[in-house]
């Protein structure tokens, strides 16, 4: 079943002037973008460019946000887009003394309780499993997990509601490449076969290569928004690092011949 938010050519997520301040920094300056619905919008950017919070922001969770930030037709945070967003964080959010079925069972309660509904709860844990290839460890006590295991189940849990919004900060960090390339396989068969909107952020320039469109960030601002193929011709690049560092060096001269 598609998403209503996969509509061709809709957006699910639309910044304009999104301005985030944090203590008494300014993290985030007057940024227009979106977000396209179905597609794989990575979010690129070194270290401490804003990419996380810019997520808390897309999902409601982040103070001090001024501009307009809509997200699948209501602006951001609002309650009746709690079901159709999921957020998974840097950090896992697992309950370590559980197993990972376990884990799943009481998120699914969470998300539809009563007896009615055990069943299809069974049903929607055993397919998260699979989705994030952990069914051989179901039973596995989350402590005993790999950290590359305990973030696949934060996704796990992510994805027990179907959500129609996904959004991942650096979900493929400390993973060996062939997790890597399962993840990524996951996410574009979550946008092409249930129309799931994904926004993945990552400081790994390779993987811009695997989304449909990038949002390249820099010091709290957006430089690129573009589609992989589109940033490197623009620019003459082979790659989207070298099309970053081209538009970082150009944002740097501008910005020397604007004093
Ligand atoms: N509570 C806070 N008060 C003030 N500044 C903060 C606070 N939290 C984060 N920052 C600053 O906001 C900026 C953006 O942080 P953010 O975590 O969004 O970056 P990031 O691109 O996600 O980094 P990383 O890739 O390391 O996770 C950083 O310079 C950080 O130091």
């Amino acid at each position: 079943m598609m998403n209503k938010a996969a509509d061709a050519g809709a957006n699910a997520v639309e910044a304009r002037a999104l301005t985030v301040v944090r203590g008494d920094r300014t993290v985030l300056r007057s940024l227009d973008f979106t977000v396209g619905a179905g597609r794989i919008t990575g979010l690129l950017g070194p270290s401490g460019c804003g990419k996380s919070t810019l997520m808390r922001a897309v999902v409601g969770t982040q103070a001090k946000v001024t501009g307009t930030l809509d997200v699948l037709g209501h602006p951001a945070g609002h309650p009746a887009l709690r079901p159709r967003v999921g957020y998974v964080t840097q950090a896992p959010s697992v309950y370590l003394d559980l197993t990972v079925r376990q884990n799943l069972d009481y998120f699914a309660a969470v998300l539809r309780p009563g007896r009615a509904h055990r069943s299809a709860r069974r049903d929607t844990v055993t397919r998260a499993l699979g989705d994030v290839d952990l069914a051989s460890h179901a039973d596995a006590l989350a402590k005993n997990l790999s950290g590359g295991q305990l973030s696949r189940v934060s996704l796990a849990v992510a994805l027990l509601g179907t959500p129609e919004l996904l959004v991942l900060d650096e979900p493929t960090v400390g993973l060996d490449p062939v997790l890597r390339r399962d993840l990524w396989d996951l996410f574009h068969a979550l946008a092409a076969d249930r129309g799931t909107t994904l926004l993945v952020s990552s400081h790994v320039m390779d993987e811009a290569e695997r989304c449909h469109r990038l949002l390249l960030m820099r010091e709290g601002t957006v430089l690129a928004d573009d589609s992989p193929d589109a940033l490197r011709a623009r620019t003459g690049s082979d790659t989207v690092e070298q099309a970053f560092l081209h538009l970082v060096d150009t944002a740097a001269t501008r910005q020397e011949n604007s004093r």
